[in-house]
């Protein structure tokens, strides 16, 4: 089997500090012999900050944030990267600074690659000194607003930066907005230029789960309910009844954000791909020998719940 590569990514608004705390990043990673490959997704169609990381394997995604075909590509350029470059231990992937991370997950988590990365955390940017500047409905817009909240609430650690520009009263002040915002259980460490511990940058904060349902449910706990997100995927599902899948798909909905990936239903061989989100199912039919396998991402998600739910069908 492969090895899966460990993934951090990066997040944060425009002018946040991303490229500021991935060369620290980079370098705790060369200094300690590691071999890191670094993915810049960049909008317009070239790369400025191509030339700050010479030496490195990189990827680049250009034209856009990583959105729908972005993730295509993004899937794509991983693979090639996993064949070609063996020696690579470690992915650090900078969004732009209006991507949502969860689109960055989204693509990390799809069937065909979920297998070859290990999503280690979501580091999240914040320029202390404009947040609150960003959060006022009378200086800012709502994109800017709900890009800010997506980028915040899908964090895995929050890094509160830039905190030489600002007085204690509005540090407080943003302080206690993140609070309200931020994932349980997710750091909040301050920093000026990225300056972060290594040890808590580079610590494990999202967890991915294989299941198989010949399992036994009973094996089933490996529950992380410190961690505010994980992803968990399933194998080894027989042909469903796609009205229980769906009702048992609704039923997770206090944990589950999204749910994906391959089935068949009762009463017909096609094979299916399916999307859930928004509490909507959608299946589409595919030509493919795949097997079934089930991703599901949420909060606080139960293996042991979910099992027992499946088995019971
Ligand atoms: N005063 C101050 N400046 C900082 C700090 N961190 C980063 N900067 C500066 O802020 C600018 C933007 O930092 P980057 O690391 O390029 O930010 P980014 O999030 O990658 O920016 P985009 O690529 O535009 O999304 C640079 O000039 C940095 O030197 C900080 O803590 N304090």
């Amino acid at each position: 089997m492969l090895k899966r590569i460990p993934v951090y990514i990066l997040t944060g608004f425009l002018g946040s500090g991303k490229t500021t705390i991935l060369k620290r990043m980079l370098h705790h990673v060369k200094v300690s012999g590691q071999k890191p490959a670094l993915m810049l997704n960049e909008l317009g169609s070239e790369n400025v900050e191509k030339e700050l990381f010479n030496d490195e394997a990189m990827i680049e995604l250009l034209n856009g944030c990583i959105c729908c075909t972005i993730q295509d590509d993004m899937r794509v350029e991983i693979d090639k990267l996993l064949k070609s470059r063996e020696d690579i231990d470690v992915l650090l992937i900078e969004g732009t600074g209006i991507a949502n991370p969860a689109e960055i997950i989204e693509a990390l988590t799809h069937p065909d690659v979920i297998d070859k990365v290990e999503i280690q955390s979501v580091i999240g940017l914040v320029d202390a000194s404009r947040y609150l500047e960003y959060q006022s409905m009378f200086q800012s817009s709502k994109e800017i607003r709900t890009m800010l909240k997506q980028q915040i609430t899908t964090s895995t650690l929050l890094v509160v930066n830039k905190i030489d520009l600002l007085d204690e009263k509005k540090r407080l002040k943003v302080t206690s907005k993140l609070e309200v915002l931020k994932g349980m259980n997710v750091p909040m460490v301050f920093a000026q230029y990225g300056e972060v511990d290594s040890e808590l940058l580079f610590e494990r904060r999202f967890f991915t789960n294989a299941l198989h349902m010949q399992d036994n449910p009973e094996m089933h706990h490996h529950v992380h309910h410190s961690h505010p997100f994980q992803a968990i995927k399933i194998e080894g599902l027989e042909e469903i009844d796609k009205m229980s899948f769906e009702k048992w798909l609704k039923g997770q909905s206090q944990s589950l954000l999204r749910a994906k990936g391959y089935i068949r239903f009762k009463g017909s061989s096609q094979l299916f791909s399916f999307q859930f989100a928004s509490n909507q199912l959608e299946v589409i039919p595919i030509e493919s020998s795949k097997s079934s396998c089930i991703i599901l991402i949420g909060a606080k998600l139960d293996d042991k719940q979910l099992m027992q739910s499946l088995y019971s069908m």
